[in-house]
């Protein structure tokens, strides 16, 4: 509720996440007045594949607009302007005339372009893409996805061709119902969203003519790419019926903006669903010859773009849903410190969760999960610790690629995210990177970043300065574990991982 400290006016933010949609009212100073959430199904139709019905998506993120609003007691004259934050890749196809989905939306952790992206690799070659796209060939980025649904849906690619169906990433699809949907709705995606198509050329900012024709997709689908921090339209009716919609950010861009990394070599990592580490390297995009995207961190309106390297781990939180849900060895993801507190150490048992291969800095479709160094001795609360240390070195291999990749040596690290109220992890991390972990004061950063990116654009806040002041460190945890028990430890990981490649032989 408002109190004395946080009069208006107001920012909302929107962030439509992997398992929830939310909504959180910010004021001047980057403080929450409000939060309304709602979770969404998760459908599973085959081992590996993952899709959302956007009908649902659209209807609770409106839930929570109105939620918010009301639990700020404000009214939509309080809030100057609207930022849209999401889960990125996820891809969606509909109907411009009915608004209607043509499928659900294929999540980001879907696999079921594999072979697809394995025959793009052997046409059109991994290299063209890497160069022009920042990004390896992987079932992860959108645009495998969006040739999926055109090859598959009966009588779609016709429609497409026609120019009868729209593609967009969650940012779009929530900007188009937003802003009136059938009736005048924008179709607009950002630079950040834009990046992890696949489409995108990195250099350009623009669709890539190259790339469409080399994965069958045609241009008449896509929307028109913007900046991250611009006003693309108002909204139509709901809660904030009238109030311009201004941001667009992918959800780790956005935490990289919250977490106010604008200059080159400041970093953050986001810990929910999975893990994603992102570090800002300026106005120039940055190869990787070490397993990392490249991507783009943000772009103010008709400023240049500024490039991020990410590190993107699939599966972090949700080895923790898994435990809960699917092994049944907690009740709730908090319960996971407790039971893991309960031994000294993991008993000799790694967990690595490649459920959907390995990300980065691996790239590996054949992989799948595995538990190793089982012993009769090994107890639920090993597997407790092994599960949360997953976490840290999965991250530890992540910024050992980054500091190859920029130069750059990690002196401490900016963490966000569901995951981070665990003080274990968050122990555990800086004793495997052997740096300081820092939690800021707010740490729902992805919301907080849309917010800053949508009230930039408004004036609401004059400059990234004046973000930054709004900066503030809640918790630090400083390493503790002696160098050869890491050493030790990291081997061990390394080695439970290398057991994972290979396990699916692919049919040529
Ligand atoms: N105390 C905890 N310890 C470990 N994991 C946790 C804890 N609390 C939440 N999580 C995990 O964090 C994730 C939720 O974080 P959140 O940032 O909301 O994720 P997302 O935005 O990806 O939906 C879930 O996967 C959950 O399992
Ligand atoms: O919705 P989240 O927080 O799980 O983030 C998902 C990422 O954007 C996927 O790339």
């Amino acid at each position: 509720m408002t109190d004395a400290h946080t009069a208006g006016p107001f920012i909302a933010a929107i962030d439509q996440g992997t398992t929830s949609s939310r909504c959180i009212v910010f004021d001047k100073d980057g403080r929450i007045v409000s939060v309304d959430q709602k979770e969404h199904e998760q459908i599973f139709p085959k081992p590996g594949w993952v899709e959302h019905n956007a009908i649902e998506i659209w209807a609770n993120v409106q839930e929570v607009v109105a939620g918010a609003v009301a639990k700020a007691g404000i009214t939509r004259a309080d809030v100057k302007a609207i930022g849209i934050t999401n889960q990125r890749e996820t891809t969606l196809l509909w109907d411009r005339t009915t608004g209607e989905p043509v499928h659900n939306a294929i999540v980001w952790q879907d696999t079921r372009t594999d072979a697809l992206c394995r025959e793009l690799g052997r046409n059109v070659g991994q290299d063209r893409f890497r160069r022009e796209t920042g990004l390896p060939l992987a079932s992860y980025f959108a645009g495998p996805k969006v040739r999926w649904l055109l090859d598959n849906v009966e009588g779609l690619r016709e429609r497409a061709e026609r120019g009868d169906i729209l593609f967009g990433t969650m940012d779009s699809w929530v900007i188009w119902n937003l802003t009136g949907g059938v009736d005048g709705g924008v179709h607009v995606t950002d630079v950040t969203n834009a990046s992890r198509t696949m489409l995108m050329n990195l250099h350009t900012m623009a669709w890539d003519d190259k790339i469409l024709t080399s994965m069958e997709v045609p241009a008449a689908l896509l929307p028109e790419i913007r900046s991250s921090s611009e006003v693309y339209g108002t909204a139509k009716g709901g809660a904030l019926d009238g109030v311009p919609v201004a941001s667009a950010l992918g959800d780790q861009q956005a935490a990289l903006f919250g977490q106010t990394c604008f200059s080159e070599g400041e970093a953050k990592s986001t810990y929910g669903t999975g893990t994603f580490m992102l570090m800002n390297t300026g106005g120039t995009p940055v190869n990787s010859y070490n397993g990392l995207l490249t991507t783009v961190g943000y772009r103010i309106g008709d400023q240049d773009p500024v490039y991020a390297l990410e590190g993107s781990i699939a599966v972090t939180g949700s080895l923790v849903q898994w435990m809960r849900d699917q092994m049944g060895l907690i009740k709730s993801a908090a319960e996971i410190e407790t039971l893991a507190l309960s031994v000294e150490d993991n008993g000799g048992a790694y967990v690595v969760p490649a459920f959907s291969g390995l990300f980065a800095p691996y790239w590996r479709s054949d992989a799948r999960g595995v538990i190793a160094g089982l012993t009769r001795y090994v107890t639920k609360a090993h597997i407790a610790r092994a599960v949360l240390e997953a976490t840290a070195w999965q991250t530890r291999e992540i910024t050992d690629a980054m500091t190859k990749d920029s130069g750059v040596e990690l002196t401490a690290l900016k963490v966000d995210g569901g995951m981070t109220s665990n003080n274990l992890l968050m122990q555990t991390l800086s004793d495997v990177l052997d740096a300081p972990v820092v939690r800021p004061m707010v740490a729902e950063t992805t919301c907080l970043g849309a917010a800053y990116a949508a009230g930039l654009a408004v004036g609401f806040w004059p400059d990234t300065d004046a973000l930054r002041a709004n900066w503030r460190r809640a918790a630090e945890w400083t390493p503790r574990m002696d160098a050869d028990r890491r050493q030790r430890e990291y081997k061990n990981w390394l080695k439970a991982v290398e057991r994972t490649m290979g396990w699916i032989e692919h049919e040529e």
